[in-house]
C-alpha cells in the first residue's frame, strides 16, 4: 500500500455539519496511522456570512469571488482565523495535533494575482515543502487555509480546491476533493464514477458540470495529470478508506479512458 501523504481537501460548509465533521477527523485519525495526512480547507460560507453581517457585496465570477484589496481582513480572518481554527479544535478533540496554517507559511505555497478583474484572487504553484515535511515527520495534522501572498507581501485569496492541488503537488500526495456532494453528477443527479479530460469537456459544453464543481474538476484535471494518478471528488460523509479504495466518488483520471468506460 502507498505510503505517500493523502491531501484531503474538505469545503467550508462542512462547519455547518458537525456530525459529518466528527466522521471526518475519526476517518483522518485512522488513515493517520498509516500514512501522513494533510487537510487543505475552504470556506466559503463562512466567507459569505461575514460579508452579509458587514453589508459588503459579494460576487462571483467563473466560480472565483471576486475580492477587493479592502476585503482582504475580513475574508483572510474567516478563513486564516475562525475557520482555521474551529477545524484545528476539532482535530484536537479527536486526539489529532493539528498545526494550523496558510499557504504562506514557510513559504510553501508561491501566489500571484491572477487577473484584475478578480481584486486580489491568486494563482499557485508549489514552493518549499520543508516545513509541511517536517510536520509530517512528527505525525502531526497540518490544517491549512488557503490564504496566500505574492512576493510583494498583497495577500491573496486562493480557492481553496487550486490550493488543494498545489499542496498535493507540492507533497506528492493523492489528492481527495471532498464536498457536499457525493461526486460529479450527470444531467440526471447520476454518480459518474470515472472521468478523463474529453468526458469533461463534454460534461462542461453540456452545461452539467458549473460554478464551484467546474472549479473543482479543473483542479482535479490539472492535479491529475501532474502527479500521474487519479484524483477523486466524494462526499466528506464517506470513509476516507472508502474513496481511497475507489468503492464510492469519482475519480478523474489522467489518461484517456477506453470508450468503453466513458459515461
Ligand atoms: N455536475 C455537478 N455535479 C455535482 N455538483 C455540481 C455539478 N455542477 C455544479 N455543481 C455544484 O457544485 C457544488 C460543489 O462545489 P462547491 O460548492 O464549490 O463545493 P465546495 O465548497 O465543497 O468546494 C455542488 O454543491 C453543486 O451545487
Ligand atoms: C478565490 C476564491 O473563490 N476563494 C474562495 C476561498 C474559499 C473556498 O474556496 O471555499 P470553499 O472550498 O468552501 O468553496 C472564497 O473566497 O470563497
Amino acid at each position: 500500500m502507498s505510503r505517500a501523504p493523502v491531501v484531503i481537501k474538505v469545503g467550508g460548509a462542512l462547519l455547518e455539519h458537525p456530525e459529518a465533521m466528527a466522521h471526518l477527523f475519526a476517518s483522518i485519525a485512522h488513515i493517520q496511522t498509516t500514512r501522513p495526512v494533510v487537510l487543505v480547507h475552504g470556506g466559503g460560507p463562512s466567507v459569505e456570512q461575514l460579508m452579509q453581517a458587514l453589508n459588503l457585496p459579494s460576487t462571483k465570477i467563473d466560480g472565483l469571488r471576486v475580492t477587493p484589496d479592502e476585503h482582504m481582513p475580513y475574508i483572510g480572518g474567516a478563513l486564516a482565523g475562525h475557520v482555521n481554527k474551529a477545524l484545528c479544535g476539532q482535530a484536537l478533540s479527536n486526539k489529532l495535533t493539528p498545526v494550523g496554517l496558510s499557504l504562506l507559511d514557510g513559504n510553501m505555497v508561491h501566489c500571484a494575482p491572477l487577473d484584475a478583474k478578480y481584486g486580489a484572487v491568486g494563482r499557485a504553484q508549489p514552493g518549499e515543502p520543508g516545513l509541511l515535511l517536517s510536520i509530517l515527520s512528527q505525525t502531526m495534522l497540518p490544517v491549512i487555509s488557503s490564504i496566500g501572498a505574492d512576493d510583494t507581501g498583497r495577500l491573496l485569496n486562493i480557492n481553496a480546491d487550486q490550493a488543494a492541488m498545489v499542496i498535493a503537488q507540492l507533497v506528492g500526495g493523492d489528492l481527495l476533493l471532498l464536498s457536499n456532494v457525493e461526486g460529479v453528477l450527470d444531467a440526471d443527479k447520476m454518480l459518474l464514477t470515472d472521468l478523463d479530460e474529453q468526458t469533461l469537456a463534454t460534461l462542461y459544453d453540456n452545461g452539467v458540470v458549473t460554478d464551484g464543481m467546474r472549479v473543482k474538476t479543473d483542479a482535479a484535471l490539472t492535479a491529475a495529470l501532474a502527479l500521474k494518478r487519479p484524483v477523486s471528488i466524494a462526499s466528506w460523509s464517506a470513509s476516507i478508506s472508502a474513496i481511497l479504495h475507489h468503492e464510492t466518488g469519482t475519480r478523474i483520471h489522467p489518461n484517456a479512458l477506453p470508450n468503453g468506460e466513458r459515461p
